[in-house]
């Protein structure tokens, strides 16, 4: 039975075989390695894999994303699955070993679903899905622009005087940031790593939601390039009719996706864009996806612990630090942050202590603490000497993590004695793909039902915004960018 099923799907599941024990009856069963047990579905005696899609009505996507274990244990209990495999649906919760095999098998998932995409989606308007996010300098020499659109932007750091003090504060600033772009490979990933993660959801959506394909994803950087109005140019050019915005924070504040908001729809109402039905996706902290996949980069770097301390290790998240004027307008942000990381937690079993920190303060005023920093070296003093840095939210490297986390205060706590791993930040994480095309997948079905462009939670401002823009920005998309 082993030899025929490693014939027919080389490789996938040699190393993981002796391992899985699978029991119960009927067309449910659980899998897992000792105690470590999760349900899934089974399906006995299917061999061949297109056989085993099109039995099982699976979308290609789904088909290759499912962790497919052969039968070949317990068959006293159950006889007639010996042969067979079990699926397990993406973000299954899984030991493991097995959650490593499940994020090389996506990776096939995304080689094969683009030779789908192309063929069923030639000659038609592209649903576009407009990834937002800041973005950041490509290259050193961008630096001091990002910074200065940075310091424009009053939804992020309201100045007096904006337009004369936003550009002194960015070219007093640049030489110390040019630095730490220097210092970490010379510049930001973040586009590429957004091109990549863009890419891969659209080829997904297109199998997962065929009823709007084909789906290209456009990057809407705030403060570097693409910047909105250049994708507006492109999106006009390109035909596109339908747009999604989608925020690639995972956390809503104001500060970040509001502002992100706030320019599609300043750029968007004067018809930049051309004539394009907008709808929304503010916010997706605690979608399993995003969770799984940052659950499995925390395994990842506990394994670099020893097995017998493992669990005295403290989990220490750290997420970009508000500033308290904003928190104490009611900006959602530090909510938010908190319920990814209670999900997070919740997946590991609450297997480790963990605390949420805050990082990146800039300027004098208050911000959001604990500091990442201070938080190291207490631990230090109480005698935690195991710590993983977790990145909880940003969905890939920038300067907090290379610089900051990696370069700073991981340094420094080696300094105070104290073990550091930094869990990978999501990047090309396939099973994190997979969530971002799960996400559109799940709204566009929303839509399709009629349930509005917008999340409710969008429409509810801040208790103390005095904003008129966000106003309008929200009643605008709740109407569709009408
Ligand atoms: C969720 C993430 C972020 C929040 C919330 C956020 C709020 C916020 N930031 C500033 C000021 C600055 N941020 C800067 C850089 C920066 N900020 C984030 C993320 C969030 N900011 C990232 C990922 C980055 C780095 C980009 C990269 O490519 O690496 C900077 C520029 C760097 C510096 O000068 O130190 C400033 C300034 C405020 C005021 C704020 C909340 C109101
Ligand atoms: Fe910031």
């Amino acid at each position: 039975m082993l030899n025929s099923i490693d014939k027919l799907w080389p490789g996938w599941f040699c190393d993981i075989l002796d391992t899985v024990v699978v029991w119960n009856d009927g067309s449910r069963a659980r899998v897992g390695v000792d105690d470590d047990l999760v349900d899934v579905e089974v399906h006995p005696s299917v061999l061949d894999p297109m056989d085993y899609r099109e039995r099982v009505g699976m979308p290609m996507a789904d088909r290759d994303t499912a962790v497919a274990v052969p039968v070949r244990t317990c068959s006293t209990v159950l006889p007639h699955l010996e042969g067979g495999v079990v699926f397990i649906p993406p973000f299954t919760r899984l030991p493991f070993p097995m959650s490593l095999l499940r994020s090389s098998i996506v990776s096939r998932a995304l080689a094969r679903s683009r030779s789908y995409a192309m063929t069923h989606a030639a000659g038609k308007s592209p649903t576009a899905v407009v990834m937002l996010n800041m973005g950041g300098p490509s290259t050193v020499e961008e630096t001091h622009d990002f910074l200065k659109n940075l310091f424009m932007d009053g939804d992020l750091i309201p100045l007096p005087f904006q337009r004369f003090l936003a550009p002194y504060i960015a070219r007093r600033r640049t030489p110390k940031i040019e630095q730490q772009y220097a210092d970490i490979g010379g510049g930001s990933p973040i586009l590429h790593y957004t091109q990549l993660q863009g890419d891969g959801m659209a080829q997904l959506l297109d199998e997962l939601h065929p009823e709007t394909a084909p789906h290209k994803a456009y990057v809407a950087f705030r403060y570097a390039r693409p910047l909105t109005e250049a994708t507006a140019r492109q999106m006009k050019e390109d035909g596109v009719k339908r747009g999604i915005a989608f925020t690639q924070y995972p956390q809503y504040s104001c500060s970040t996706t509001g502002s992100s908001l706030n320019e599609l729809f300043r750029r968007g109402k004067t018809g930049e864009f051309g004539a394009i039905e907008w709808s929304v996706i503010d916010r997706w902290g605690t979608h399993p996806g995003f969770i799984e996949a940052v659950a499995q980069n925390i395994e990842a770097a506990l394994a670099k612990f020893p097995a017998e301390k493992r669990s005295e290790t403290v989990l220490l998240f750290s997420a970009h630090s508000l500033p308290m004027s904003v928190v104490n307008r009611g900006d959602p942000y530090i909510l938010e942050v908190s319920a990814s990381v209670a999900a997070v937690m919740q997946r590991l079993g609450h297997s480790n202590p963990y605390r949420l920190v805050w990082q990146s303060q800039v300027g004098p005023s208050a911000w959001m603490g604990m500091q990442t920093g201070e938080a190291l070296k207490g631990l230090a003093r109480l005698g935690k000497k195991q710590v993983v840095l977790i990145p909880i939210a940003f969905t890939s490297d920038h300067i907090e993590t290379l610089y900051e986390l990696d370069l700073e205060y991981a340094k420094e706590a080696r300094e105070h004695g104290v073990e550091v791993h930094r869990a990978a930040s999501l990047n090309d994480s396939p099973v994190f793909i997979r969530a971002l095309a799960d996400i559109v997948a799940a709204h566009l079905h929303e839509c399709a039902a009629g349930k509005g462009p917008t999340s409710i939670q969008l429409g509810l401002r801040c208790p103390g915004c005095t904003n008129a823009t966000c106003g309008q920005q929200k009643a605008w998309f709740t109407r569709g960018g009408r």
